[in-house]
């Protein structure tokens, strides 16, 4: 039987109540506090972590009363949350659950010294871990759906909970058929929705689209909103989309790593230092989407920066030599029907 670690982080010396520190405890309206609210991260890899000091970076943004005004809303997000929401208990409580000691250290250090209450748990049942959270985030690769959710004592720790999905291609009924109750019993206990955010959940810049079944209730969907808004921007699309996000939103930030190893690779030819490069490229590629966010067309930033005769449409051309927009939208397709046949493989299981 593997043995199971548990590793507690104390931020300071304030009192703590089931492990939460005083000072993080939600206040009501009244300015009452609620009882702690435990997030756990099932699978708690590169995407997990990102969330989780996302969210810890939130929370220390915003104080014990978890007030998320700062939470990034662009004019065309169909859902973002400003602020909290006032009828649910938002978590103050976290869990990370992963399966070797090497992931564990890997969190760890991550986390350097946090301001909040983090629980690590590794080994290969995490079920004990999971009895005392209250939402679950689901951050194991689609091939190990099966592996982290189908034994019984994780469906029972999971009855009557949300389970927030980030598995690529995997539905939610791929995830209520894992979840289903092996002793014929068709319904099933426990809440699933997908959410799909991206590496720059780290930085609260992530993009973040959900999937939400009908039915879910108003105080789940606003959990769901406020905790995706605390690291980025949240949109609800249907089923039938939720391939195609995953390579625009999920996928994309690889794709414009190349673009600025490319650049960056340039300006070293030409003599700049590989560090000033990087901020430079970096800093100009988030200003444009900065431009593109504030309700300029792209073609608009284009045009606007070529001037006649001028110096940057002998680049684009250069590019467009190299088919640039073809090659991007071609790979785009590709990334959607990998990230279906994700889900595909998993079934075949
Ligand atoms: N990476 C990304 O940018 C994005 C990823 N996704 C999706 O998010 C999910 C996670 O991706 P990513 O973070 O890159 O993957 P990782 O491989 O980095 O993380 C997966 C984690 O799951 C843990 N794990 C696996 N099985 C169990 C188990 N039974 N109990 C506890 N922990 C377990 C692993 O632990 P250990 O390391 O100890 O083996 C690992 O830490 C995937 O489904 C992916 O499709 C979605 C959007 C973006
Ligand atoms: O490449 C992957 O498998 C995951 C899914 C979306 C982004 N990263």
């Amino acid at each position: 039987m593997p043995k199971e670690f548990h590793y507690h982080y104390k931020i300071d010396n304030s009192t703590f109540l089931r492990g939460v520190p005083m000072a993080s405890l939600h206040r009501s309206a009244q300015g009452v506090p609620t009882a702690p609210h435990t997030l756990a991260i099932l699978g708690c890899g590169a995407l997990g972590t990102a969330i989780l000091l996302g969210v810890l970076a939130s929370i220390r943004a915003h104080g014990d009363s978890l007030d998320e005004n700062e939470t990034v809303s662009p004019a065309n997000a169909v859902a973002t949350q400003k602020s909290p929401p006032s009828s649910s208990p938002t978590p103050n409580n976290f869990i990370a659950c992963v399966r070797t000691a090497v992931s564990a250290a890997r969190i760890t250090k991550a986390l350097g010294t946090p301001p909040c209450n983090v629980t690590i748990h590794h080994g290969h049942d995490s079920a004990p871990s999971l009895l005392d959270a209250d939402i679950i985030i689901l951050g194991c690769q689609p091939i190990d759906l099966h592996s982290c959710l189908g034994n019984d004592t994780i469906k029972a720790a999971l009855h009557g909970k949300l389970v927030i999905s980030l598995l690529a291609g995997v539905t939610i009924s791929d995830i209520e058929s894992v979840l289903g109750w092996q002793d014929g019993k068709s319904y099933v206990p426990t809440t699933v929705i997908r959410a799909m955010p991206n590496t720059a959940s780290v930085v609260r810049q992530s993009m973040t689209v959900i999937e939400a079944p009908g039915g879910t209730s108003a105080r789940t969907l606003r959990m769901v909103d406020w905790l995706f808004s605390s690291i980025g921007i949240v949109q609800h699309i249907p089923a039938s989309k939720f391939d195609t996000c995953t390579a625009l939103c999920a996928s994309t930030p690889a794709f414009f790593a190349l673009f600025l190893e490319g650049l960056i690779d340039g300006a070293v030819a030409l003599g700049l230092t590989r560090s000033e490069a990087q901020i430079m490229a970096a800093q100009a590629m988030k200003g444009s989407a900065e431009l593109v966010l504030a309700g300029d067309h792209p073609t608009k930033v284009k045009e606007e920066i070529t001037t006649p005769g001028g110096s940057t449409i002998r680049g684009v051309l250069k590019l467009e030599q190299g088919n640039l927009r073809a090659v991007v939208a071609g790979a785009l397709i590709e990334c959607k029907t990998a990230a279906e046949g994700l889900g595909a493989r998993n079934r075949e299981k």
